[in-house]
């Protein structure tokens, strides 16, 4: 098989950002390729700000990044890539009174989509991949949570970007939604870079190629989400009590107890799981033993599995 070398679409190198006292970010590096890319990590760990300065929205005290072959830093370079990037953010600032389709048409105003028509098409367009068809007409203050998140990813979809950055796409939805989510962000990956926030491993382990784990502002892993897990090999056990000391030991649903930590010489070893290796991560020590930080080479696209 012959396996091409994938081109990267966001290189960041050094990113650095302060509000006032509070270090929102130090020193982050990292290279995002095609496909989706989990960016995985605790409340505070900075993700949103992380996301906020890839999709131009806040730019950085310290450090480089390139989108999309583009500098943000100029103006220039701050308008190519924003004629070429979908941002879902936290709070998409949903005017209630606006109907689906109106909010989204607004979206798309701001995008500079001028000829009425074509623009008018292009929000059907949007409106009929994220499942709304049916919804346009609705007012926003009467769609549930699902949908107004789903209208927000539609006007993310406007112009059909080759860069998405969705910030927490699928908090608070229920999980027949989070599925149907999952579909569509899944469908986007290809051919195209999404970058997403998550304080799930389980979304990452279902719609992820990549996956880097941010922790007090600072990048501790960045690979695939098997190599997330694979950090945790050999360190996953199981046992028929609770394990005092255990990093994590919790009854699992066939009555044995699962334990993650240091085991003992006799364990009964598991297969770790990306939930594994992210508590390892970060609740293990701060330190450069795992190798896996900054990681220097990209995917191949072969190893991508699309
Ligand atoms: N506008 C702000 N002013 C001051 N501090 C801020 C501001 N925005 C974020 N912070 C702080 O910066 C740090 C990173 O916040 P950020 O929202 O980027 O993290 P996050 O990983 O997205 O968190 P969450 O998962 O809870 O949304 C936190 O300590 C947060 O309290």
């Amino acid at each position: 098989m012959t396996v091409a070398a994938a081109t990267s679409v966001v290189q960041a190198s050094g990113l650095t950002l302060r509000y006032g006292r509070t270090a929102a970010l130090t020193d982050v590096s990292f290279t995002l390729y095609d496909g989706v890319t989990g960016l995985l990590g605790p409340n505070g760990a900075g993700k949103t700000t992380l996301l906020r300065i890839v999709a131009t929205a806040l730019p950085p005290d310290r450090g480089t990044l390139s989108v999309l072959g583009a500098d943000p830093r100029t103006p220039a370079g701050r308008l190519a890539v924003r004629r070429r990037l979908g941002y879902l953010p936290q709070d998409p600032g949903f005017h209630p009174g606006f109907t689906a389709f109106e909010f989204v048409d607004y979206v798309a105003i701001l995008k500079e989509l001028t000829d009425r028509r074509a623009r008018h098409q292009e929000v059907r367009r949007v409106l009929d991949a994220v499942g709304l068809a049916g919804q346009r007409g609705r007012r926003i203050r009467a769609l549930s949570g699902g949908m107004r998140q789903r209208v927000a990813l539609a006007a993310a979809l406007v112009g059909d970007p080759d860069l998405l950055v969705l910030d927490e796409p699928t908090v608070g939805l229920d999980p027949e939604q989070r599925l149907r989510f999952r579909e569509v962000i899944a469908e986007l990956g290809e051919g195209r870079s999404v970058l997403l926030s998550t304080h799930q491993t389980e979304e990452v382990m279902a719609l992820c190629q990549r996956v880097v784990v941010l922790d007090g502002g600072t990048v501790r892993f960045e690979g695939t989400p098997a190599e997330l897990a694979a950090h945790a090999r050999g360190r996953v056990w199981t046992s028929g009590a609770r394990v005092r000391g255990a990093l994590a030991s919790w009854r699992a649903g066939d009555g044995r107890y699962r334990n993650v930590g240091d085991p003992p010489a006799d364990a009964e070893l598991l297969e770790p799981t990306v939930e594994d290796g992210y508590l390892l991560l970060i609740d293990g020590p701060a330190d450069e033993e795992t190798g896996l930080v900054h990681e220097e080479t990209g995917p191949a696209l072969g190893e991508t599995g699309r």
